[in-house]
């Protein structure tokens, strides 16, 4: 049996194949026609979010029977065509939770506390500490899209800053609530009655530019937007439109549509430009919600335990 690693990924994995005797290659993101030469003797693909697995790569996967993905989200994989072939997807849910809760109050508490641009003045040799007024979490209302694993830790967290906390998912069964303190509301309640809103929910069809105009014009003034979830869900358009005209408070944004994962750039330190980045009101960060050293070791640990059960299965 052969493995290939196709992104940066847990030590772990590295041990754990090596236990099992399986062998293993690791070529870091490599480009779609890299992958096809690659690709025809390898059995098992391990991977995160990206590249893109299209329907030509898998045609050129000839001997590919399992695919392990160190992430939550799997939009980035041909899903229908994996099926058609028979080859299991296993991901990786649950195990990144916590790091991208604590990235979405990293992200709210920087943009309340204006750090990028205090930040920068500092250190452009400026000391002023009456310009940057902030405003605390407390007692504000946190609006949660998405009530999932990262939207369940979000809130967690969120009770302990003292917030208010709504969430918004119409696939969550509120008898499996576990937390007495979030009220599930309407998507126009959660707009209208939040002060931070922090999407955590798949990019589907349905959720597509889910955030757009309407939803913006429908949120409180001076509302800050999270998005750690997959860019495409907010209408970047909108959301420039917005921002600058001053109706919403911010973005703090860790996904943009046009990046890695998301079938559009396929590699590291390419260049990426959007207008967003002209606003102050915008900070951004590449897509690190999962990236601790902490989570990508529980990762692993998962990525090997599904191989196990594959190898199980299918002995
Ligand atoms: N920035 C990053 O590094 C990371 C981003 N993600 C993204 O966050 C997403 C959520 O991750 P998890 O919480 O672990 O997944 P999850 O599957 O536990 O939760 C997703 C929740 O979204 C809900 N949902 C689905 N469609 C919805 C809709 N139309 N409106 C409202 N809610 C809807 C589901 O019912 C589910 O409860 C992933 O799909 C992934 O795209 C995940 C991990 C890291
Ligand atoms: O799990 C997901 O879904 C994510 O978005 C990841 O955390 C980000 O991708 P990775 O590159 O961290 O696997």
């Amino acid at each position: 049996m052969k493995a290939l690693i196709i992104d940066q990924m847990s030590e772990e994995i590295d041990k754990g194949l090596k236990e099992r005797g399986i062998e293993f290659k690791k070529v870091m993101l490599p480009k779609k026609d890299e992958l096809i030469k690659l690709i025809p003797d390898v059995d098992v693909l391990i991977m995160r979010v990206d590249p893109f697995i299209d329907k030509d790569i898998l045609d050129a996967a000839k001997n590919l029977k399992l695919i392990l993905v160190g992430s939550v989200g799997t939009n980035h994989i041909d899903l229908e065509e994996c099926k058609k072939r028979n080859i299991p997807v296993m991901n990786s849910p649950g195990q990144n939770s916590n790091a991208v809760a604590e990235l979405v109050f990293s992200k709210a508490l920087d943009l309340y506390r204006n750090t990028v641009q205090a930040n920068n003045e500092v250190k452009s040799g400026i000391w002023n500490k009456y310009r940057w007024i902030g405003r605390e979490l407390r007692n504000k209302t946190m609006g949660i899209l998405g009530y999932g694993s990262i939207g369940r830790r979000v809130a967690e967290i969120a009770h302990v800053f003292k917030m208010d906390v709504l969430a918004y998912d119409p696939y969550f069964d509120p008898k499996n609530n576990p937390y007495d303190y979030v009220k599930l509301v309407s998507l126009d309640e959660a707009l209208k009655n939040s002060d931070v809103i922090t999407l955590h929910l798949p990019l589907t069809k349905e959720t597509k530019n889910m955030i757009s105009s309407k939803q913006m014009e429908g949120m409180r003034d001076g509302t800050i937007l999270i998005n750690a979830a997959r860019g495409g869900v907010i209408d970047e358009d909108a959301l420039y439109e917005y921002i600058k005209n001053g109706k919403l408070g911010g973005a703090n944004l860790d996904t943009l549509a046009d990046e890695l994962g998301t079938g559009g750039l396929d590699t590291q330190d390419v260049p990426i430009s959007s207008k967003l980045f002209e606003l102050d009101r915008v900070y951004m960060s590449p897509h690190i919600g999962g990236s601790t050293i902490d989570a990508q070791d529980d990762i692993g640990h998962l990525v090997l335990q599904h191989l196990d059960e594959f190898l199980k299965e299918n002995k």
